[in-house]
Formats: structure tokens, C-alpha cells, sequence
């Protein structure tokens, strides 16, 4: 029997959608006012699932506070009032879509999380913008 626990989190960060390998003209065609010079702002909700089979002592699949931590080490303290193009290393040469985050942020947490674990992150940049991803 395999069970799905999730933790919620949020961190704010500027970016800009840009190619530093494209004309500005393709730039502002591709990317729109996402590719303002000056950057533009999300309060990006998170969303980190992990199914794996509840331990018998415990009762849990794993303890949320130790997903709540390292979520925090992860991805809040790096990324939460920064600007992820500046000020985040991973994104020195990766565009800072929801997709290349998701997959940034997958890659981080997985590391932390048991191989026997699957791990499912969905984040939000807007209301309305959602992104999930699996590792597949
Ligand atoms: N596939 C993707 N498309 C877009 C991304 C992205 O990361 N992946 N990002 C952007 C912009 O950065 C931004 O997120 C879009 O903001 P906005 O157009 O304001 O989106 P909203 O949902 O808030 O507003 P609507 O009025 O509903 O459009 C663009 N595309
Ligand atoms: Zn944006």
C-alpha cells in the first residue's frame, strides 16, 4: 500500500524569460513582456508530493517536518526574494520558465528523498499557471 503526502510552500522572486543567444527582436517575439529588461515578479506556490509505504513504528511515510525542512533548505532559502536570473546560480544559463523551476526544484529535492520514494512537485506562477512534474 502506497500513500501520497504533500507539503505546501510559497517563495517570491523576480525573473526574466530571455536568451542571451537571441537578438532582442526575437526575444521580445518569443518571450512578450515576460522579456522586460527590468524583470517582473510571482508569488510562486509549491506544491511536493511523496508516495512511498507508510512505515508500521510510525505510521508515517515520512515525517512532514523533515519534507518542511528540506523544502526550506532547498528551494525557500534560495530562492525566496531573490532574482533567479541574477542572484541563483542554476538559472545563469537556464531560462527561469515554471518548467526549467519545476525541474530545478525536482532535481534538488529528490536528492534529499529516499530512492524507494516518488516525489511529484506542482508550481504555481500565477492563479492561473501551473506546472507539474514527475521526473519522467
Ligand atoms: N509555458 C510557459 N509559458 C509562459 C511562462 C512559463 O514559465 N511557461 N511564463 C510566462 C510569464 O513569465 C508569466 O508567468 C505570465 O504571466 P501572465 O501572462 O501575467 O499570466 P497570468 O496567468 O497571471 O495572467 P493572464 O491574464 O491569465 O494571462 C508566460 N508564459
Ligand atoms: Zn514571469
Amino acid at each position: 500500500m502506497r500513500v501520497t503526502i504533500s507539503r505546501k510552500a510559497h517563495f517570491n522572486a523576480a525573473h526574466r524569460l530571455h536568451r542571451k543567444d537571441w537578438t532582442s527582436e526575437k526575444n521580445d517575439l518569443v518571450f512578450g513582456k515576460c522579456n522586460n529588461p527590468n524583470f517582473h515578479g510571482h508569488n510562486y506556490g509549491l506544491t511536493v508530493s511523496v508516495t512511498g509505504k507508510i512505515d508500521p513504528e510510525t505510521g508515517f511515510v515520512m515525517d512532514v517536518k523533515v519534507l518542511a525542512d528540506i523544502i526550506l533548505a532547498e528551494v525557500e532559502i534560495p530562492f525566496d526574494h531573490k532574482n533567479l536570473n541574477l542572484d541563483v546560480p542554476e538559472f545563469q544559463d537556464l531560462n527561469p520558465t515554471a518548467e526549467n523551476i519545476a525541474v530545478v526544484i525536482w532535481n534538488k529535492i529528490r536528492k534529499r528523498i529516499q530512492p524507494d520514494f516518488d516525489l511529484e512537485i506542482v508550481l504555481n506562477e500565477t492563479e492561473r499557471n501551473f506546472v507539474t512534474y514527475k521526473g519522467e
